[in-house]
């Protein structure tokens, strides 16, 4: 993040609202990367708002939250599995970046025990694998479950697709009568190639690293497709045990190892923190060689006794510590710039690369950014700030630090050709050729075509048909762009769609056959346009994909316009910077002179505006509740969720109930309405049958707020 302020400088106010942001961002970072095996973020800047998270609730304590980032592991498991309960809860792991901060590890160890430095104690070393945790139930020696984390106390029941994997034993001998083995489930870099190219020649997506193909093969609710994925599994600890299985960690690991178990074989016994950061250093040196993706070493203290008595932390333990690898990085030659232009029309450089494997993932594609990334010198000579002076045919540095999407991080310039040419920027649109202009303080150069412009009207239609949006069933971005490029069944601008069966009464016959359309899946494709032929007023403005106007911003001006008709009479009265419909549509809470600018400047661009009046003409727009006031049986009401919820996580129950207007909070007082309940309610449930507050269960709940 930028514009960070000091942690230290923070008031009170400002940390509290900081924290509340935060809390949020990383329930949304972790349902993505956990849940939908899809990270939006990177795994660093995930990190960073840990970090920053963590330090902000050390300096403010009283004001961490109830549904603190730092208390929590994971996410809750996903629909269509079923749930188990974990009877001793799967954890996460603190993190070291730095040497010291291992010194300090075994410091803080010392103190907790009553040791001195120079006492013994030992430590095992081992490669972090960068998989998903898996827990495997043997009873009587025989596996009866397997379940992923999910949040740590309970997970996705896949024990038919756990069966599927080589590694996992199905019958153990002479195993304790219970034993909970756990490990990480990973794939090979080999097979993980091999996956995306069958997926590629198949048609169908690529993974985008060994982790996410891994997590995704695992969380298959068909096991038959799981058994075809090359996974595999090291053994690295236990949950619940009938007998003991050794006195040391190393111990226990040969004895999983005696049982049948993968142990990973760069598993060391270490005496201390020199010793270990001497391992680090081997791993880390052998890590491009090792075949498959670790992210770091991990180190536990080896006497199970000790183990014991150091115990647990709210999410991590505190004998063992995940030592993590910095940021990975390769050089290669950056070959072409090539210009992408997306739907508000930016003009986004992008390094097509020599392809270099970047920790085992092949990349050939990588962002710089912007117009001034790229550039050494502006025209009059002077260095641009931050600007890396890039150019084809450079050596490059790439970045990726479990990311998304890589970056050009830095160019060495003692590799440049003779002939490498500063880059010229396009000043023209390489999509449409309108002028490419770039106005005071924006970083991006955009392209001036509008809607005459393929690639922003392209963007636009799947801005349009996404999920916050129009988000119409078998219409997403795949089909759109094809729709867009076909000749007959053009989708040009969002208009098109409705009437793309009246367009054409032989439509029916044209979709059928094609890419996967048949006679079935082209009516139900009409049966879903029909369906949001009414739509709500917030979604209609979200969807005009409009510069600065997000979810939120399109529900402020639907609450405070609460008609279309009302809305589009006041922008098109209004006038940017002068005048009563702006001083109003500024005087909403929310609405800054940049978005209101946005919004008023489209409706008064010509050819926009004509493609919004075309397409409201098919619709019905709903009325939106008024500013503050929502009409729902809850609005208003402070509710606590408490227990396990088994038809929603977390995160959507809260937001759907603050979408009614509820208050949710994290504990139970005498301000408290309402209380959910699900099982293992405890000491909330408890305070509030002691105050007399309302307590239902989640069915009675969604019958509540009508989504049952
Ligand atoms: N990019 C994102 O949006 C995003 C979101 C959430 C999490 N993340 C990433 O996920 C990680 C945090 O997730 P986490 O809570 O699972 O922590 P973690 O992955 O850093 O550490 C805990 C996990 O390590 C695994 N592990 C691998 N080898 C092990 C071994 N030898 N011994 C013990 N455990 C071993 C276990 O599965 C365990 O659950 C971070 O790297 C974070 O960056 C990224
Ligand atoms: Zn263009």
């Amino acid at each position: 993040m930028t514009g960070q302020k000091d942690v230290e400088a923070l008031t009170e106010d400002e940390a509290r609202a900081e924290l509340a942001r935060l809390a949020q961002a990383i329930v949304q970072a972790d349902a993505a990367y956990h849940q939908k095996d899809a990270p939006e973020i990177s795994d660093a800047a995930y990190d960073a708002l840990k970090q920053r998270n963590a330090a902000i609730e050390t300096r403010f304590p009283d004001l961490k939250r109830a549904d603190s980032p730092s208390e929590r592991v994971g996410a809750a498991p996903v629909e269509g599995f079923a749930k188990v309960r974990h009877e001793r809860r799967m954890l996460s792991l603190g993190n070291a970046f730095a040497a010291e901060e291992v010194a300090e590890f075994d410091a803080r160890i010392r103190r907790y025990l009553g040791l001195s430095d120079d006492a013994p104690l030992a430590y095992t070393a081992e490669p972090k694998i960068d998989g998903l945790s898996l827990s495997l139930r043997y009873e009587n020696g025989e596996l009866i479950q397997a379940a992923t984390r999910g949040d740590g106390g309970t997970g996705e029941n896949v024990t038919a697709n756990a069966r599927t994997i080589d590694d996992i034993p199905t019958r153990l001998e002479g195993a304790p009568d219970v034993l909970e083995v756990r490990g990480e489930v990973y794939m090979a870099h080999a097979d993980f190639e091999a996956l995306n190219a069958r997926q590629e020649a198949a048609g169908e997506k690529r993974f985008a690293n060994p982790r996410n193909a891994a997590a995704g093969s695992l969380r298959q609710l068909d096991s038959a497709v799981t058994a075809r994925r090359p996974l595999k599994f090291f053994a690295y600890g236990w949950g619940v045990l009938s007998a003991p299985l050794a006195d040391t960690q190393m111990g226990a690991l040969q004895r999983l190892k005696t049982l049948g178990f993968v142990i990973n074989p760069l598993t060391e016994l270490c005496d201390g923190p020199d010793r270990l950061l001497a391992h680090y250093a081997e791993i880390e040196q052998r890590r491009a060689t090792l075949g498959y993706d670790i992210d770091g070493v991990v180190y536990k203290v080896n006497d199970l006794a000790l183990q014991d008595r150091l115990g647990f932390r709210s999410t991590t333990p505190r004998w063992a510590i995940a030592h993590k690898f910095p940021a990975e990085l390769a050089w290669t030659r950056l070959e072409r710039i090539e210009i992408q232009v997306g739907r508000t029309g930016a003009l986004s450089p992008v390094a097509r690369l020599t392809p270099v494997t970047v920790g085992g993932v092949v990349v050939s594609n990588a962002t710089l950014h912007n117009e001034d990334y790229i550039a050494g010198r502006d025209a009059r000579g002077q260095q641009i700030r931050d600007g890396k002076d890039i150019r084809e045919g450079d050596w490059v540095q790439v970045y990726r630090a479990g990311d998304v999407i890589p970056k050009v991080a830095d160019v060495d310039l003692s590799k440049r050709p003779d002939d490498a040419r500063p880059y010229a920027f396009p000043t023209v649109c390489p999509e449409c050729g309108s002028e490419a202009i770039r106005e005071e303080g924006d970083a991006a150069r955009r392209c001036s075509g509008g809607l005459i412009c393929p690639a922003q009207a392209v963007e636009k239609l799947k801005h349009f048909v996404s999920r916050g949006a129009f988000d119409i069933e078998g219409l997403g971005a795949k089909q759109v762009e094809a729709f867009y490029r076909d000749d007959t069944l053009a989708i040009r601008e969002p208009a098109d769609i409705f009437t793309l069966q009246a367009r054409d009464a032989a439509n029916l016959a044209k979709l059928k056959n094609r890419d996967g359309w048949g006679e079935k899946s082209a009516a139900n494709l009409f049966a879903a346009i029909d369906a949001r032929r009414t739509i709500p007023l917030d979604r209609l403005i979200f969807a005009l994909g409009i510069r600065h106007v997000g979810e939120s911003a399109a529900d402020l001006l639907a609450r405070n316009y609460r008609t279309w008709q009302a809305f589009e009479t006041a922008m098109t009265a209004a006038r940017v910077g002068e005048g009563p419909e702006w001083e109003y549509l500024l005087s909403i809470d929310g609405v800054g002179a940049v978005m209101a600018e946005s919004v008023v400047t489209t409706f008064h661009q010509a050819a926009e505006r004509a493609s919004i009046d075309r397409l409201v003409e098919h619709l019905t727009v709903e009325e939106a509740a008024p500013r503050g006031q929502v009409d729902s049986p809850v609005a208003g009401k402070t509710v606590v969720f408490t227990g396990t919820l088994e038809k929603m996580t977390r995160a959507e129950a809260k937001a759907r109930a603050e979408a009614l207007g509820a208050k949710v909070s994290g504990s139970v007082s005498k301000k408290t309405d309402l209380v959910i309940a699900g099982p293992g309610a405890g000491s909330k449930g408890k305070k509030a049958a002691e105050l007399g507050v309302e307590i239902i269960d989640e069915d009675a709940w969604l019958r509540l707020i009508g989504a049952a």
